[in-house]
């Protein structure tokens, strides 16, 4: 049976972190943080196959494909949200493999608890959910064989210490699949990017009461990396090799960063 195992005191602000929403300054917390994605859980998933047409299935089964998971692997899906990745994972892993599924939002976990419930093939049954913070995971060194991030690191308050972790808890010699909206260095790809969330995501959420919510997907994704700053980010954390993978026309992106 799934479980939400940890459930600690409410996390302390960690380094609390300036982000710009159009003209103004928001001091952003982690309860801030926390609070939104509480927010949008109930509609995320709906949202997500209405505004990116279905293609995030596509772009995480290539997040998934990037960790190298393997049948048997203990592996960790970080900020999973509802949990799309961690059920990609858990066949990838197969019934003596084991998932992980780590986010701060309790909102998000219940809906990937029920999700689960309501699947049934075998595998499902290796997962496990966790209710914690990514920037101190309570997990030993070396513990997983693999790692997902998706649209996980953008929205972490501290970037680095984020990175640090990641590897921390990765076995040497093993891989880190971060996947996100890109910060395209592109002008043409940045512009579509801004008229799709001004013109259409933010529109279609306002639909739901949720206008403010995703009006923050666009500075999320200006105070974001570029694919060469976060390569640059997971070296300087400790990795001994990081490649980043432009997807959709470069409009999202895939870090991959090996212990
Ligand atoms: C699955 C996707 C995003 C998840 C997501 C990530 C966040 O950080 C959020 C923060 C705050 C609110 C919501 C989210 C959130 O849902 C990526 C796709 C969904 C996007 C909402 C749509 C982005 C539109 C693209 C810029 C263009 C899509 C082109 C597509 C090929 C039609
Ligand atoms: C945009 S959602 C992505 C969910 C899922 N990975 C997916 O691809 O659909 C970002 C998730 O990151 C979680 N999150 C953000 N910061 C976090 C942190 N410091 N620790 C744990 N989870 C965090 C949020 O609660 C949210 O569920």
């Amino acid at each position: 049976m799934a479980s939400v195992c940890c459930s600690p005191p409410p996390m302390p602000c960690r380094r609390p972190r300036k982000f710009s929403s159009g003209n103004r300054r928001i001091r952003c917390t982690t309860e801030e943080r926390q609070a939104l994605f509480r927010r949008i859980a109930p509609v995320y998933d709906n949202l997500n196959d209405l505004l990116s047409l279905g293609q995030h299935r596509v772009w995480k089964r290539m997040a998934v494909s990037w960790s190298g998971t393997r049948k048997g692997d203990c592996v960790l899906d970080l900020c999973c949200g509802s949990g799309d990745l961690a059920f990609l994972l858990s066949e990838k892993v197969g019934i003596d493999g084991k998932v992980i599924g780590l986010d701060f939002s309790r909102e998000q976990l219940s809906i990937a608890m029920s999700r689960q419930r309501l699947r049934t093939k075998a595998c499902y049954k290796n997962i496990e959910w966790i209710e914690g913070n990514a920037l101190d995971l309570p997990f030993s060194t070396g513990y997983f064989d693999a790692i997902t991030m998706g649209y996980g690191l953008r929205n972490v308050i501290d970037k680095e210490e984020a990175m640090k972790e990641l590897l921390r808890v990765l076995r040497p010699g093993s891989k880190a699949s971060v996947l996100d909206i890109n910060k395209s260095t592109r002008p043409f790809t940045a512009l579509f990017q801004e008229w799709m969330i001004d013109n259409v995501v933010v529109p279609v959420a306002s639909g739901y009461g949720l206008k403010e919510e995703y009006t923050y997907l666009k500075s999320s994704i200006k105070e974001y990396l570029t694919g060469k700053e976060l390569e640059q980010l997971a070296m300087a954390a400790g990795f001994s090799n990081a490649k980043f993978y432009e997807i959709a026309g470069g409009l999202m992106g895939n870090l991959v960063a090996t212990h």
